[in-house]
């Protein structure tokens, strides 16, 4: 008898091991790791899924199992890489085993769909398809599919013989469209053009657009009608006269919006060439190093990253390119496509479910040999990937923040080491961690410290607030912004102006002096809760009143501090009245495809000024834009969070260094009430190895990453004692383990301590080793999980991104 090893979808700590069931005679080559099965569960006749993990001859347990009663997948959807991946992620993460492997896979396989099953072209004809289908262009696999059929099923998908559509039940019909098509060849149609009276305007349009573009029939009716402008009736006339026909086509999704054109390898400069021929190395002899491309801006990392990918699949194997936020970044998307064509496979948050399980198919069939997506794209199911490359990779945008809370590079490195490849992380601010790692040798360092020809980096300018001549002014901004504004618009250049909106209003500033308003422990600044009206700490929960005088300088200019994008906007639109502004930032790019729209049309120069938030700062390359301002450098600075420093380096850096990418040279305009903080002195000049000393340096004295570990747990119930309560247990239990060198912080209440009716309290452990830790912490999960104590959720985060 074989027994299937199954993971059930029941997200609870007594179910987050295997389950054995028997698995039917006639499925017995249909039941394989990886396959997703309904089984029964529990007393009663509960029926639940649940993916094999393994299968094995016999089983330990005495009692009678289970059977199978019945299996989802004809084809396993996890390969073995997959499910070896998802136990060291649900160790890594603190998450349920089920909720790991679900992560995975394309949200259609978790939303309620059909499967279609359809020859795959070229085996219409071959006679156990035809067996099949009967005829017919689909048949849907149901509850009713008797385990004999599935088991043909299965093998006609093993030789590849069928096709196996998921369908978003809602969507199911969007699955065929009207095509139209013709039996006649092009000379037979030049024929019947010939004897067609002249005056027949609309008819002689058709049918050059059919001997134009015969080779790419049959064509959607729709987009004939759209894009040549060529009418229903127009067609209907033609099918009158049997020049062409209609018929019904099945529709791959394609994602709309991307036709990028053809781009070739451009020559390499001796930077360039130098770190392509080092990753290379490493793909040719399958090392699963890592490289840090510590490169300045506009040094041309994507070129190399383009070259890397080329040789794996000149090797024939497969790669997979990680960007922060794909729609953020179209123009990386269209120079990947540019260059790799079909090869590529995009994968977003902005797809469809339908789309996005094409592109997912396109992947697991082997079509698609690159990837390009963001966070969750680290579990595209390639084979045989030959490099891992992950750009910008300082983003906090690559951890999750809810279950499991994953890092995608650790995910990458995982990966990397199972496909034995090289794993490329480039940024021109790495993260601390990653260039501390880099420091020690654990990752090799790769220095590209030039512009692409040998381009001056921008000229960056800090502008005090403070001073008299900034703060009488009646805007936001300083008379030196409002003159480089004057002088861009005269040349007909263009400006990127950011306002940085991160931490905006949360915390406290004095305008006179540039004080902010710190935790006298920790060293971040205290955030305002407003149910309270007090300022908080989120690290060890001090408090204290909201101060209407500045504790340094006396002044009543203390107070929030922000103005919106809207409020910019109009400023800019009343002083400069004939600029031409483009503003992104959420409000703005809400509907899908926005932020392409809006980047592609200050790139055909349609706008002088693009005004927008952190959205603006990353990855933007455009020739003529020679000036870059920002209204306000400080919010990040001011966040309650030790990363903060970093954060405000990243940002500064990064937004000036979208000026004098080209020819023309650039310059940077930085307003600020703290010009002498080292994070924006640092920025100013580019240098983020003097940035990364101090900054250790400083982490050091506190203890932080990348000096210390963190580990944040949160407590929530309905009742806020209860969770205050539930809080110092679980820190009592913490303590039992802890040696000294390590630190507890809290418990302290979130900063939006009551969300969804719900009270939040965390508690934060910084340690060096722990040896104990670990497993307490799998001990304390599945205690507080446990039916006494329903009402409570705990929350584990290895190292968080950021702490609110
Ligand atoms: N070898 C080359 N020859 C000519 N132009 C190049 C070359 N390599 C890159 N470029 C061009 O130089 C510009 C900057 O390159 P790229 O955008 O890759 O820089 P980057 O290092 O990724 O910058 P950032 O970190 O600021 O995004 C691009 O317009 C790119 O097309
Ligand atoms: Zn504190
Ligand atoms: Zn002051």
């Amino acid at each position: 008898m074989s027994v299937a090893a199954v993971i059930v979808d029941v997200p609870t700590m007594q179910t987050n091991r295997p389950f054995e069931y028997e698995i039917p005679e006639a499925l017995n080559d249909v039941v394989v790791p990886g396959v997703r099965v309904e089984v029964g569960f529990g007393r009663g006749k509960r029926k639940i899924q649940g993916f094999v993990m393994e299968v094995k001859d016999s089983s330990d347990f005495s009692g009678k199992l289970k059977p199978i009663i019945r299996v989802i997948d004809v084809k396993p959807v996890l390969s073995k890489e997959m499910i070896d991946l998802s136990y060291w992620l649900a160790d890594r993460t603190y998450s349920f085993q089920i909720s790991c492997l679900q992560t995975m896979l394309p949200n259609v396989m978790r939303a309620k769909y059909k499967q279609f099953i359809e020859a795959a072209p070229g085996f219409e004809d071959d006679s156990q398809v035809q067996a099949l289908l009967q005829n017919h262009l689909f048949v849907e696999l149901t509850n009713d599919t008797t385990d004999e059929k599935i088991k043909e099923i299965a093998q006609l998908k093993r030789q590849n013989k069928i096709n196996i559509e998921y369908v978003v039940e809602n969507q199911a019909n969007s699955l065929t469209r009207q095509a139209i098509t013709t039996d006649l060849n092009v000379n037979e149609i030049s024929e019947k053009k010939s004897q067609l009276r002249s005056n027949a305007k609309a008819q002689l349009k058709l049918y050059d657009f059919l001997i134009v573009h015969h080779d790419e029939l049959p064509i959607e009716s729709s987009e004939i009608e759209k894009k040549f402008n060529i009418t229903r009736p127009t067609l209907k006339t033609a099918e009158k006269n049997n020049i062409l026909k209609f018929i019904e086509i099945t529709k791959r999704r394609t994602p709309v919006g991307i036709h990028p054109e053809q781009t070739n390898a451009p020559v390499l400069t001796d930077e360039q060439s130098q770190a392509v021929s080092t990753i290379n190395d490493s793909i040719d002899n399958h090392q699963d190093k890592t490289f840090l491309i510590e490169g300045v801006t506009g040094s041309g990392k994507t070129e190399v990253y383009l070259q890397t990918i080329s040789r794996a699949i000149a090797q024939d194997e497969t790669a997979l390119m990680l960007v922060p936020e794909i729609s953020l970044t179209p123009q990386m998307v269209n120079r990947v496509i540019g260059r790799f064509g079909n090869q590529v496979a995009v994968l977003h948050s902005g797809l469809s479910s339908g789309e996005r399980y094409d592109e997912w198919t396109r992947i697991e069939d082997g079509v698609a040999k690159v990837v390009v997506g963001a966070r969750s794209a680290v579990f595209a199911p390639l084979k045989n990937i030959g490099v891992i490359i992950i750009d910008e990779e300082h983003e906090g945008s690559y951890k999750q923040d809810d279950n499991p809370r994953y890092h995608a590079r650790d995910v990458a490195t995982w990966r990397a080491k199972f496909h034995k490849c090289p794993l490329v992380l480039g940024s021109a601010t790495p993260s601390l961690e990653s260039r501390a790692r880099a420091e020690k040798g654990v990752y090799q360092m790769i220095n590209m410290t030039k512009r692409i020809n040998d381009h001056p980096l921008p000229h960056v300018q800090i502008v005090d607030m403070r001073n008299s001549e900034n703060s009488a002014v009646k805007g936001d901004f300083s008379p030196l912004l409002q003159d480089n504004l004057w002088r861009v618009l005269k040349r007909k250049e263009q400006a990127i102006v950011l306002l940085n909106r991160r931490g905006y209003s949360s915390f406290i500033m004095c305008r006179e002096c540039g004080f902010v308003l710190k935790c006298p422990n920790c060293d971040v600044s205290l955030t305002y809760h407003k149910n309270l009206g007090r300022m908080k700490c989120h690290y060890c929960g001090h408090e204290e009143p909201v101060p209407h005088v500045c504790p340094n300088c006396k002044s009543k200019k203390i107070g929030f501090y922000g103005t919106g994008t809207e409020n910019i906007e109009k400023q800019l639109n009343e002083q400069f009245p004939d600029a031409r502004v483009l503003r992104m930032d959420v409000d703005t790019t809400r509907k899908k495809g926005a932020h392409a729209a809006i980047i592609e049309k200050f790139g055909n120069h349609e706008a002088d000024i693009l005004l927008g938030t952190q959205m603006i700062a990353k990855g933007l390359d455009f020739p003529d834009v020679t000036l870059v301002g920002v209204v306000n450098a400080d919010t990040t600075l001011s966040i309650s969070d030790y990363r903060a420093s970093e954060r405000t380096f990243q940002l500064l850096t990064q937004v000036s260094g979208r000026a004098g990418r080209a020819d023309k040279e650039g310059h940077v305009i930085i307003q600020t009430y703290n010009p002498d903080h080292y994070a924006i002195k640092d920025a100013a000049k580019q240098d983020y190895e003097t940035f990364f000393k101090q900054e250790m340096y400083l982490r050091h004295q506190s203890g932080y990453t990348p000096y210390y570990f963190t580990t944040l747990i949160s407590v929530s119930h309905q009742d806020e004692g209860q969770a205050l309560k539930q809080s110092y247990w679980l820190k009592k239990q913490l303590q039992s383990v802890l040696s000294d060198n390590s630190v507890l912080l809290g418990p302290s209440p979130t900063m939006i301590s009551r969300k969804q009716n719900k009270y939040f309290y965390q508690i934060i452990v910084k340690y060096k080793q722990e040896p104990n830790l670990h497993q307490k912490l799998l001990e304390i999960l599945s205690d507080t999980q446990a039916e006494t104590k329903k009402g409570f959720t705990i929350a584990i985060d290895n190292e968080p991104q950021h702490i609110d």
